[in-house]
């Protein structure tokens, strides 16, 4: 972000960077419009394909059931068929592989794709079903020959979330080349891929992690700050300096507080409209404040960041809303994902479903590297 760009407002004699918040639904709704084009014609003649993605959940991880049903909904939006496969939480690894093995073998299913994280009892067996996944069906990039071809900047496919950082990026003009960007976290599915796509894109990269030592002088020189730690409202305005762009890949479920179980049982009963005119009349709100606060107070838990977004408002030039930031890009890029693997397995032309060249990654003038 360049210092001109940089919006500022007075206020009571001081100065205060007003703070762009970076959403996510444009973009991902860009990424919806571009995948239905492409399923629309090839649900027609001479192709008659309609894409498949298969899930498989073990157990029932309560994060993992919204972010299932959260792709059900994005695919039937955009025409991608999904298959649920649900099993017990004690099912042994050999049964969990079987599964696989025999969505690799249908010929019908263009995507796997195995909800993380496992159970306890599974999970040391999580790098054994990841790589058990044909890489032909790896719509999440998890594959360690997917991955192998990011790493060579030679991919037709990228992990979902870390990519959704660098197109919030882009929309938002926000160039990486030459500048600093300080990831935080470094997991094999967000931190480590987005290290190499912005390596790729040459930017200069620090990741930091637990152990990284006065980890506020490194965050405060970064001139993008990309947090994916898993812990609520850590990053404070501290780590920050006033032109930083920051990105908040946390999804973190916090309790509410002012969760009311009665004022929930009226609205599934009368619905919320009812219920907040109620409300507005006797508290005397305006219908609007009554909708936000009855909205706010029927629900459990909320989602939050790893940044401590209103603290950061005013104190750097942009950042990222959670929930409505890079979740929705992660869901959007997953069925992307599960289309050019389609394509792929149906040996079609990408240029011909409206895709871009840039994602025929062959194409491109890598002589260089
Ligand atoms: N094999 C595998 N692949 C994954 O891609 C994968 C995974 N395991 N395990 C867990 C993480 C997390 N994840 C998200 C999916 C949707 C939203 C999402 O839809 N977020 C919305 C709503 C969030 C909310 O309201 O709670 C938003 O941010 O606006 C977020 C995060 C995929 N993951």
């Amino acid at each position: 972000m360049q210092k001109t760009n940089k919006r500022i407002c007075k206020i009571l004699g001081g100065f205060l960077t007003e703070t762009i918040i970076i959403k996510g639904k444009e973009t991902a709704d860009l990424i919806k419009d571009r995948i239905r084009l492409a399923t629309t014609k090839l649900a027609q003649d001479p192709f008659n394909i309609q894409p498949k993605l298969a899930v498989i959940l073990v157990g029932h991880n309560p994060a993992s059931e919204i972010y299932v049903k959260q792709k059900v909904k994005y695919a039937a939006e955009v025409g991608v068929l999904t298959e649920i496969h649900r099993l017990d939480e004690e099912v042994d690894f050999d049964t969990l592989l079987a599964l696989i093995k025999k969505l690799n073998a249908d010929e019908s299913v263009n995507g796997v794709i195995l909800q993380l994280p496992l159970p306890l009892h599974l999970k040391p067996y999580t790098y054994k079903a990841m790589i058990a996944i044909d890489s032909k069906k790896d719509a999440d990039c998890f594959n360690p020959k997917n991955i192998g071809l990011t790493f060579l900047d030679r991919a037709n496919i990228v992990p979902c979330t870390s990519h959704g950082v660098l197109q919030l990026l882009d929309q938002y003009n926000v160039e990486v080349q030459g500048k600093h960007v300080v990831i935080v976290g470094a997991s094999n599915i967000v931190g480590k891929p987005l290290a190499l796509e912005l390596i790729n894109r040459n930017a200069t990269v620090s990741v930091c992690n637990i152990h990284t030592k006065n980890i506020r002088n490194i965050t405060k020189s970064a001139d993008i700050l990309v947090v994916a730690i898993g812990h609520a409202k850590f990053f404070d305005h501290s780590y920050v300096n006033e032109d930083c762009v920051v990105i908040d890949v946390g999804i973190n479920q916090l309790f509410n507080k002012s969760y009311n179980p009665e004022l929930k049982a009226e609205v599934e009963m009368f619905g919320l409209e009812k219920v907040a005119r109620e409300f507005a009349a006797t508290n005397k709100l305006t219908l609007e404040e009554a909708t936000d606060k009855v909205s706010n107070s029927i629900k459990e838990q909320f989602t939050v960041g790893d940044v401590d977004f209103h603290d950061l408002l005013g104190k750097c030039a942009m950042v990222s809303k959670v929930p409505g930031g890079v979740g929705l890009l992660t869901v959007a890029n997953l069925l992307h994902n599960t289309l050019i693997l389609t394509l792929l397995q149906k040996k079609l032309d990408f240029t011909d479903f409206g895709l871009e060249r840039r994602y025929i990654r062959d194409n491109r003038d890598l002589s260089h590297k």
